[in-house]
């Protein structure tokens, strides 16, 4: 299996269940690994054999500028759902963090897989 991996996505939006998080941005964390089974993309060194990590990218800015949600588990769910269905990926692990929300607690969020895992 191959991973293409976009780690430590830093992106200012608004998210929560409080009133108060409904006004102001936050930052939160997204870090993705998306599986394919043994890709092309190394032989032939050519993007259309693998997916496109920049492409993915800019579905998420786009997605998150557009979107609200309350639960970061909802934002991570929709991710998966987008990278899934739109970039084909058989298996996608995607967590989402809320970073220094509560004292002495460095990052909190979620980390969902969804698909099938490709054999090694
Ligand atoms: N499992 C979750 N618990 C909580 C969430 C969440 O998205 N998933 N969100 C909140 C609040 O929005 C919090 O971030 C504000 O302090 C609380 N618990």
């Amino acid at each position: 299996m191959d991973i293409v991996f976009l780690e430590e996505i830093k992106l200012d939006i608004v998210i929560g269940i409080y009133e108060w998080e409904r006004k102001v941005p936050q930052t939160i964390r997204i870090d993705i690994e998306i599986g394919l089974p043994h890709s092309r993309g190394g032989e032939s060194d050519n993007i259309v054999d693998t997916i496109d990590y920049g492409a993915v990218m800019a579905r998420i800015r786009q997605t998150a500028a557009e979107q609200h949600f309350s639960l970061v588990e909802a934002l991570a769910e929709h991710i998966a759902t987008l990278i899934r269905t739109e970039f084909g990926a058989p298996w996608v692990k995607v967590s989402v963090a809320k970073l220094g929300m509560l004292r002495g607690v460095k990052r909190l969020g979620i980390m969902i897989e969804r698909g099938e895992r490709p054999s090694a």
